[in-house]
């Protein structure tokens, strides 16, 4: 991560945005909320600059208002957050996807193998470096699907399939217009409204949900694809709580968060063994954090911007993980990795781990999906575990769940 550049952009003009490309959407077991009424885009900056641009904003806010959006992977990156007068809970429509059936290419960058092969190169790093006095104990790797359809990606269907699965938050995020503008992106203005650039998923990750002074952290690691067998996927989740690899990458997590909630809460707890959770694809360990807060005033995306990013999608130390994460991975995170979420006028509000999603524009859409690498890790099983991953979001695009899940040599 490259160093803070404390700027802060004159407040841009108000918007109006169409339901299609609606600045952002959430809706999971907090049930659905929105933006509506006058919309403001808030000025961009890095995180170091997110409490005075808050507090600036929170001054003027209507009571029944609302700001969310993404904070970034990289914590010196641009933020993207739109301030609404009015806050709509209406739930987002079922939908179904056209009858005619899209055709698709599908390009993985990088490929399974080279992913695999860079894995192989973070646990050498890790090895490499055991004997520091702050030895590199966890990195999380990323890879990606690039994909481009022979028609707009009808983004509304896909948001609908995603909120098919009640566990997660299914979210849609506007994002500022791409300055990668490669041969990859491949946009439609004369169909898509805007051509808007969408960041799409559905998280099983809360980073933080605020509610007065209490607050609710549940992270995520250590993961095993779920089986259309019954028996065989009650295995994968007795085997995955009885994993010391995942066990150990699940505890860099807790420890983390732990200690950067500590400073600001008066009392913090955290159950000392984790719990298996789910989502339809995944079997994950996960921990219910809570603590109060000793300002109650705090905004919850100001919650989200201390944690941000944790060892669930960085590594442990986070800086020494971002800055091999930039060697190691061919294509840019962006908005993946980073956190989705609302805070509402008096603070309150939820953020949520940027994953399984894909960022959608046109006819074009990366999917993202990474796994925590720890001594321990196997490349291969790493390139699986992120094929699965990919799942829910191939579904709601109506391609095979398991398409980018390598087979297996053996
Ligand atoms: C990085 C991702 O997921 C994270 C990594 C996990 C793991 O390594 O086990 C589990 C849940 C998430 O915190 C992703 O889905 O892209």
């Amino acid at each position: 991560m490259t160093p803070s550049r404390h700027r802060v952009a004159p407040s841009p003009a108000p918007v109006d945005l169409s339901a299609r490309t609606a600045p952002f959407l959430f809706q999971g077991p907090d049930g659905a909320i929105g933006a509506t009424g006058t919309l403001h885009p808030l000025p961009r900056g890095p995180l170091a600059t997110l409490p005075d641009r808050i507090s600036r904003a929170m001054e003027g806010m209507a009571p029944t208002g609302l700001i969310g959006g993404a904070l970034p992977f990289d914590r010196d990156a641009d933020d993207c957050l739109w301030m609404a007068d009015q806050t709509s809970r209406t739930p987002i429509a079922a939908r179904t996807q056209p009858e005619i059936a899209p055709t698709w290419t599908v390009t993985p960058e990088p490929s399974a193998e080279a992913y695999a092969e860079a894995v192989q190169q973070a646990l050498d790093l890790m090895k490499n470096q055991a004997n520091l006095p702050q030895p590199l104990r966890k990195i999380v790797l990323a890879r990606t699907l690039a994909l481009v359809c022979d028609q707009v990606i009808p983004v509304p269907s896909v948001l609908a399939r995603l909120c098919q699965d009640a566990s997660v938050t299914a979210f849609q995020v506007a994002l500022p217009p791409s300055t990668d503008t490669g041969p990859d992106t491949v946009t439609d203005t004369a169909t898509d409204t805007d051509g808007a650039r969408l960041l799409v998923g559905a998280s099983p990750e809360l980073l933080v949900r605020k509610s007065g002074a209490q607050i609710l952290s549940h992270p995520l690691a250590g993961s095993a694809r779920r089986r259309s067998d019954a028996a065989q996927d009650r295995a994968a989740a007795q085997a995955l709580t009885a994993s010391a690899k995942d066990l150990r990458e699940h505890a860099i997590v807790v420890e983390f968060i732990l200690d950067t909630l500590a400073p600001h809460c008066t009392t913090l707890t955290a159950p000392s063994v984790p719990e298996i959770t789910s989502s339809a694809t995944m079997w994950h360990l996960g921990t219910p954090i809570r603590g109060e807060l000793r300002d109650a005033d705090m905004p919850s995306v100001q919650i989200a911007g201390l944690l941000h990013p944790t060892p669930a999608v960085c590594g442990s130390p986070r800086d020494r993980a971002a800055q091999i994460i930039q060697q190691l991975e061919p294509v840019a995170r962006d908005f993946y990795a980073g956190a989705v979420g609302w805070t509402a006028a008096n603070g309150d509000g939820a953020w949520y781990v940027s994953i399984r999603c894909a960022e959608i524009q046109g006819r074009s859409a990366r999917l993202y999906a990474g796994a925590g690498i720890v001594p321990g890790s196997v490349p291969a099983q790493e390139a699986a575990e992120t094929g699965a991953k990919f799942a829910a979001l191939l579904r709601a695009l109506g391609l095979p769940h398991d398409m980018a899940i390598p087979t297996d040599p053996h």
